[in-house]
């Protein structure tokens, strides 16, 4: 067997691998270095992970035991320094020389770093990897002012994560308009609007000159001799490809390594792919061509036919909620082209279309991208548009967003932008190989496994493909972690089938591959356990999200806050009184009313919490929790002119009875008397409107980022059934819903039709109340429980401990 080593552990070192592997299985024995301490991972995600969508276990592409299984000498967290490509020998800094027959240079780039005084700073840094990732997670926890250098792609992502962190964000921008390399200067105004919404700061046209600071970052100096504070500084003003130790070797390496469109470069048997090579001059910074490239390397490495690599043309979109952009090829206009422009001020939308000599040359959109993948493959694939009108160009073939709009896209059209995989490709995949979920087609197609914005359509190729044979519960299956295969049903099953009954034994007898199991796993475990022996599980403290832990919610600053229950935001003269007692007492920084109708105290001091809520005697308002937080009402029939029914009666009632129940996610309630809704019922978890002879029950409403109109479940006579069709449509949500799936999700997921029907049922209605009963009998408050145990009170909350884990939201 040949010897193909590869340097350089990244997306498209790896990828390049795999599709080696798909070729020949037994021409190379592989090694591979790799300078971070990791296996691959999907560095897209890094952004992800920033702003709080994911966790670091999740976005493991090749875990370990993949290279165990494609028998692939793994060296971690060691670089190559040297190649002697004459002796065909590599070395590395941990003393290590391998001799090889084939040798793969994937070594991708580095932030570039300004080379100004200062940039050597504690508290400066890029953001490229995990490393930099978690500098600017702990920054967060303990600083306050964010300073992002670049508005492109990364340093908007970045911006948006550390506001996402809590901080304060500064972006300062050396160009009049961000994103100039995508966007013009109306789509970038229209950008720079929207992001200013979402809370960023813009220094625009702005030239760092110096980092200042002692030992750690304090501030930047600008080149008009401003100034401006910063405790971090991330800088995201581009990428310098990696190939220091390929020129010191004696390879011919401009921006990057100089390859040919086999990527060979000018040393034989030596090829380079992803961000450090260079072909024609181009040296490209996303996955889409660095896939294309690994594809052909792995063809000329294994000696069949392949095409040559021509260069790509790229699409970027930016992944930021709430905004919504694509941009590829030219972007702005000249003698030689025309222009097709739409400027909807009214709805944000903003659409350029460049065309010469009767074809696609750029394409800018903004507020509206439906359109992205038909006019990416106008432009990609060359199609005269000659026979259309500007109207034809612009016409959306799908305009409805369901699966009818994968039904009219043709074959060819890019599904997967990232991976370059078409729609005929999927379909072929799908048939040819009988495959029903959308973890199999991304597994045997690539699609989905980058951004992952593609995953949707994928899903509705999947499901129009399968036609009747389309089951959307099993297509969606998705291992629980990183740290096992199986799916949370999977899980759930197990658990009943085997008697598990310990977060611990779960993941022992089910051989979890990490025995602590992680942040995402062991707070599902032990809510899955509860739901399941609702009576007898000894809740597993220490695995919950660390809000959870500590029974308050922990603060930007390390500090906590105190909000007690109030019952359907009702209170009383002495509650106040002690209210405003403990805060005067304990010095408490903010006092104020929540979105949820109560008070809460803010700025608390760890040690301070037993005592406050010793003498406050309320019990907890569960603010932290994934559980029912607050029900929200009006001041209905009693005293509001309109109102129809007794809200306030009804929320007191619903409140006291399911305080407390561990739900996936937090649940929230609002009852009004009338349709005028004045407690916004509309946009709740379940929201209760009186009318006429009874009450309707909404579900699955969301006022907060993914805005949502809750859907009427049913209606009912009285206060009685609605408690009863409560009590079941949350035993329902508890028993069948993800960990950390709203109930918004839950039912987008599997359908408002299907819970009507199951809660439609009365035998099922009274056996759901039933285990709801039989649960809600375990809880204790518990406040009381930590004032009456010094154990408690040591354990948590004395002042030396550190309470460490992932918060949630
Ligand atoms: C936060 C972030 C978000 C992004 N978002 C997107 C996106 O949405 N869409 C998109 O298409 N692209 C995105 N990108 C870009 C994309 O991640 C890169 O294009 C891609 O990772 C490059 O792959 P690569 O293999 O060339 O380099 P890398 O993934 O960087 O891998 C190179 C590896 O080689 C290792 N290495 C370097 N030198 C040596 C040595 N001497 N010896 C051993 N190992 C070495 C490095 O440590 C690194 O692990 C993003 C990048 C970042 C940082
Ligand atoms: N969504 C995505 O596709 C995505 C997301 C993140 C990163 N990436 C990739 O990662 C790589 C790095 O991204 P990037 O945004 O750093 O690179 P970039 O080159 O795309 O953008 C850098 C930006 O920084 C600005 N800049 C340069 N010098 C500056 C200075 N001194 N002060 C202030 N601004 C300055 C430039 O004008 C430019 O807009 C790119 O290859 C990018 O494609 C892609
Ligand atoms: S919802 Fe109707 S009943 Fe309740 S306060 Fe508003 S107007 Fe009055
Ligand atoms: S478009 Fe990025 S993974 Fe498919």
């Amino acid at each position: 067997m040949k010897k193909l080593v590869m340097v350089g552990n990244g997306m498209a070192g790896v990828r390049t691998i795999e599709e080696i592997l798909k070729i020949s299985q037994d021409q190379f024995e592989i090694t591979i270095f790799g300078q971070e301490p990791y296996p691959n991972y999907n560095r897209i995600k890094l952004s992800n992970i920033l702003q709080g969508d994911t966790s670091f276990e999740d976005i493991i592409i090749n875990p370990l035991d993949w290279y165990k299984e494609n028998n692939i000498q793994l060296f971690t967290g060691e670089a190559a320094e040297r190649i002697d490509v004459e002796g065909k020998m590599i070395f590395t800094d941990k003393g290590r020389a391998v001799e090889y027959d084939e040798l793969i240079i994937a070594t991708g780039s580095n932030s570039f770093i300004l080379p100004i005084p200062g940039a050597d700073k504690k508290g400066v840094t890029g953001f490229r990897d995990i490393k930099d990732c978690e500098m600017m997670i702990k920054s967060a926890g303990e600083y306050k002012k964010a300073v992002v250098i670049g508005g492109g792609l990364l340093g908007l992502e970045a911006a948006r994560g550390l506001l996402n962190l809590g901080m304060v964000v500064d972006v300062v921008h050396l160009m009049p308009d961000l994103m100039e390399r995508q966007l013009d200067s109306v789509a970038s105004a229209m950008l720079k609007k929207e992001l200013e919404a979402q809370g960023m700061n813009f220094l625009m046209e702005k030239q760092t000159v110096e980092i200042l600071g002692d030992e750690r970052v304090t501030g930047l100096r600008f080149k008009d001799g401003s100034e401006i504070e910063a405790d971090l500084v991330v800088m995201a003003i581009g990428i310098k490809s990696n190939t220091g130790f390929a020129k010191n070797s004696g390879i011919y390496v401009n921006r990057g390594i100089v390859v040919n469109d086999y990527m060979e470069t000018s040393a034989p048997n030596v090829y380079a792919a992803g961000e450090c090579a260079e072909h024609r001059e181009i040296v490209y910074g996303l996955v889409a061509p660095l896939y294309e490239q690994g594809k052909v390397l792995a063809g000329r490495i294994c000696g069949v036919d392949v095409a040559p690599y021509e260069g790509s043309v790229t699409g970027t979109q930016l992944k930021v909620a709430g905004v919504d952009l694509f941009s590829a090829g030219e972007i702005f206009e000249d003698e030689t082209t025309k222009a097709i422009k739409v400027h909807n001020e009214f709805d944000g939308i903003y659409k350029k279309i460049l065309i010469r000599n009767n074809l696609i040359v750029g394409v800018v959109l903004y507020g509206d991208t439906k359109d992205s993948t038909k006019l990416y493959r106008m432009l990609t694939k060359k199609e005269d548009v000659s026979g259309m009108t500007s109207i034809s160009i612009l016409q959306t073939e799908c305009d409805a967003g369901g699966s009818d709009d994968v039904a009219s896209m043709p074959n060819d059209e890019l599904i997967c932008g990232c991976n370059g995989v078409t729609k005929g490709a999927i379909v072929d995949a799908i048939q040819a190989k009988g495959l029903t979920t959308l973890d199999q087609v991304s597994h045997c197609t690539n699609a989905g496994r980058s951004c992952g914005r593609c995953k949707p359509m994928v899903s509705q190729i999947l499901a129009l493909t399968l036609g009747d044979k389309f089951d959307a519960a099993a297509a969606a299956k998705i291992s629980l972690c990183g740290c096992t295969h199986l799916s949370r049903d999977e899980v759930v099953a197990e658990i009943k089938a085997k008697g598990l009954t310990s977060v611990k034994e779960v993941m022992n007898v089910l051989e979890w591959n990490n025995e602590e199991g992680c942040t995402k796993c062991r707070p599902a475990l032990n809510y899955y356990l509860g739901m399941i022996y609702m009576d007898t599980y000894k809740d597993d403290r220490d695995s919950r999200l660390v809000n959870e832990k500590m029974h308050a919610n922990i603060q930007k600053d390390g500090k906590y806050s105190v909000v007690p229950r109030m019952y359907g935001g009702v209170t009383t003269a002495a509650d106040l009184k002690k209210i405003a007692e403990v805060a005067e007492k304990y010095d408490v920084p903010l006092v104020k009313l929540t979105g949820g109708q109560r008070i809460g105290l803010f700025g608390v001091k760890k040690e301070d919490l037993p005592s406050m809520w010793e003498e406050l005697d309320m019990p907890s308002g569960y603010a932290y929790g994934k559980t029912l937080r607050t029900v929200k009402t009006c001041v209905g029939a009693q005293f509001c002119r309109y109102g129809t029914q007794d809200s306030m009666a009804l929320g007191i009632e619903l409140e006291k009875k399911f305080e407390r129940l561990d739900t996936p996610h937090k649940v929230k309630m609002g009852v009004s008397a009338c349709p005028r809704n004045c407690s916004e019922a509309g946009i709740k978890d379940i929201g209760f409107v009186g009318i006429d002879g009874g009450w309707e029950i909404y579900v699955a409403g969301n006022g907060g980022v993914d805005l949502r109109p809750g859907e009427l479940l049913c209606t009912v006579k009285n206060q009685a059934e609605v408690m009863e069709m409560t009590g079941a449509y949350l035993q329902y949500y508890r028993e069948t819903a993800n960990y950390l799936e709203r109930t918004s999700k839950w039912i987008d997921r599997v359908g408002l039709k299907h819970v009507q029907e199951v809660l439609a049922n009365e035998e099922t209605r009274k056996a759901l109340n039933s285990r709801m009963d039989q649960t809600l009998q375990k809880y204790i408050e518990p406040w009381n429980e930590a004032i009456q145990s010094e154990e408690i009170q040591d354990k948590y909350y004395a002042k030396h401990t550190i309470m460490v884990g992932s918060e949630g939201k």
